[in-house]
């Protein structure tokens, strides 16, 4: 493994969002987790929302005693998650905002004006040896915030980049591409780890992928969606060497 190896993190919460459907045991995102890993992902993501929409708490148990790569767990910053976190200390730990009535996660989160409480919040998790991540847009103000509170790690998110792509706005994407391209550098020399990822794609995950500060990619929703065509295992397969052929570039 080189140094500069990007790291592909497999979201898995949409596989409990099709198990959910009826209510049942299948079928099992921890099943989809082992999988991934076996076809090369570095670590599995999960978001346990608020309202339980798709990963559950049984979930993160489960995932926990299964996996033999990192958990990155990703939560809202409530008293609830902090204790269900500190239960379990998983590997990493990403703030994300929570919108009970959102389809999925609109933007970043807003560290600036809550610096204060964040910083408390985050520091049992951090003594806990959890690392903690921020999910935040492409914007100085909330990277400077996130880098003031103590964070180790901030995910970038990629959505409206990969929404444009999308909607086939393209200077709109690329201006997006250039925010994400500049923040990324910016984060890195104030000596925070850059992730990234929300709603990447085949067609948009080359461009980030090629960043040299960002370490770590989060992809789920696409590659749920890409293995009931050909299989999680190629589907993941696929990715990975995407982002590696990105990288060596
Ligand atoms: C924070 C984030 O980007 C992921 O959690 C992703 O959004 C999957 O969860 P949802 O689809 O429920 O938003
Ligand atoms: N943090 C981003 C993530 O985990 C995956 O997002 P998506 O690929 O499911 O949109």
């Amino acid at each position: 493994m080189t140094q500069n190896k990007l790291r592909l993190g497999v979201n898995i919460d949409h596989v409990a969002t099709v198990r959910n459907a009826r209510g049942g045991a299948y079928p099992d995102p921890v099943r989809a987790a082992k999988l991934a890993e076996e076809a090369g992902a570095d670590g599995i993501t999960a978001h346990l929302r608020e309202d339980r929409r798709h990963i559950t708490d049984a979930d993160i148990d489960r995932l926990m005693e299964a996996l033999t790569v990192p958990l990155n767990f990703e939560m809202a910053a409530t008293e609830e998650m902090q204790k269900i976190a500190l239960r379990h200390k998983p590997h990493a730990v990403c703030i994300v905002p929570e919108k009970r009535e959102e389809r999925t996660t609109e933007g970043g989160l807003e560290v600036a004006r809550e610096e204060n409480r964040l910083a408390h919040y985050i520091a049992p998790l951090r003594d806990a040896g959890c690392r903690v991540s921020i999910f935040i847009a492409a914007d100085r103000k909330q990277i400077e915030a996130a880098h003031r509170i103590g964070a180790e790690v901030i995910e970038l998110h990629t959505g409206a980049y990969c929404d444009y792509h999308a909607e086939a706005r393209f200077e709109d994407r690329d201006r997006e591409l250039d925010a994400l391209r500049e923040m990324s550098a910016y984060a890195h020399s104030l000596g925070l780890e850059v992730h990234a990822g929300h709603g990447l794609t085949y067609d948009t995950v080359k461009p980030v992928a090629a960043f040299p500060e960002v370490k770590e990619l989060n992809i789920g929703h696409f590659l749920i969606g890409e293995a009931v065509f050909r299989g999680l295992t190629p589907a993941v397969q696929k990715m990975r060497r995407m982002m590696d052929e990105a990288r060596e570039r």
